[in-house]
C-alpha cells in the first residue's frame, strides 16, 4: 500500500531539500513542497525534486482575483503537480477558475481553516462561530465549485467527509503523540487523521528535524 504521508520538504535549501527526500523516500507517499521552497527555487527546484519520482504535493496557497489565480494555476502546468493548493477564502469564482485552470492529473484542494489557528484566532479576522462550522462552510463551497477536496485539520475531517465522501482530504498539522506543537494549534496524531478519514497525511518538522528522518518516518508509518 501506498503510505499516505506526503513529507513538507520546508527549507529554502535545494540541497537539503534533496537530502531530505533522498534519506525519507522509501516511507512516504509523496513530497510537499510549499511557499518557502517554491520561492527560493522556483520551476528548477521542482524539477530537481520530481527526480525522487514521487508524486509532488505544490502548496502554494494561492488565494488572489480569479484571473490572476487561473495564470498562476496555467503556469504551473509544465510542473504537473498530483496536487495543488489554494485558499477557499477566495471565493466561488476564484476556486473553479483555479479548477478549469489546472491539468487533468492535478487535484486541486482548498485550504479551508489553516490547523495554526484557533477559534479566537478566527475571532480576531472576523470569522465568528467554531473552526469546524467555518470549515463545513469552505468544504461545501469547495465541493459545489468542482475541486478535488480541501485541506483542514484532524478535529473536522470526520465532519467534512460524512457530507462529501469522495472528497479528497489533506491532513497537516499532525503530531506523534505527545510531539512538540510548535505553531499548531489544531493537531491530532496520525492515526487519528487516518481514522476520522484522511487522504493524505502532511507532516513535516516530525520527520524532517529528527535526528534520524527516516527512522522518524519509519516509526509513524508503524503507527498506521
Ligand atoms: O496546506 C498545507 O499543507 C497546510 C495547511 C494548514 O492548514 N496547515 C499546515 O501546517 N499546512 C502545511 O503543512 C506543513 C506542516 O508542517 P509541520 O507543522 O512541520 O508538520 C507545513 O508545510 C504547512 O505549510
Amino acid at each position: 500500500m501506498t503510505s499516505p504521508i506526503y513529507v513538507a520538504i520546508d527549507t529554502p535549501d535545494l540541497a537539503k531539500a534533496q537530502s531530505l527526500a533522498g534519506q525519507v523516500k522509501h516511507h512516504v507517499g509523496g513530497l510537499k513542497l510549499g511557499l518557502e521552497f517554491f520561492c527560493a527555487n522556483g520551476h528548477h527546484g521542482v524539477h530537481e525534486m520530481m527526480k525522487f519520482g514521487l508524486p509532488i504535493f505544490l502548496d502554494l496557497k494561492l488565494h488572489d482575483i480569479p484571473n490572476t489565480v487561473a495564470k498562476a494555476v496555467q503556469a504551473l502546468h509544465v510542473l504537473e503537480p498530483a496536487v495543488l493548493t489554494v485558499h477557499a477564502a477566495g471565493g466561488r469564482a476564484m476556486l473553479e477558475d483555479a479548477k478549469a485552470a489546472a491539468g487533468i492529473n492535478t487535484k486541486v484542494v482548498a485550504v479551508t481553516v489553516l490547523t495554526s489557528l484557533d477559534n479566537s484566532d478566527l475571532a480576531d479576522i472576523g470569522v465568528g462561530g467554531k473552526a469546524e462550522d467555518q470549515v463545513r462552510r469552505l468544504a461545501d463551497l469547495a465541493q459545489s465549485a468542482g475541486l478535488d477536496g480541501i485541506v483542514c485539520s484532524g478535529e473536522e475531517v470526520a465532519i467534512a467527509k460524512a457530507a462529501w465522501n469522495d472528497g479528497y482530504f489533506v491532513v497537516p498539522g499532525v503530531r506523534p503523540a505527545g510531539g512538540a506543537l510548535g505553531d499548531q494549534k489544531r493537531a491530532v496524531t496520525p492515526r487519528q487523521a487516518l481514522d476520522r478519514g484522511a487522504s493524505m497525511l502532511v507532516i513535516g518538522r516530525p520527520i524532517t528535524q529528527a535526528e534520524n528522518p527516516d527512522m522518524a518516518a519509519r516509526e509513524i508509518e508503524a503507527t498506521l
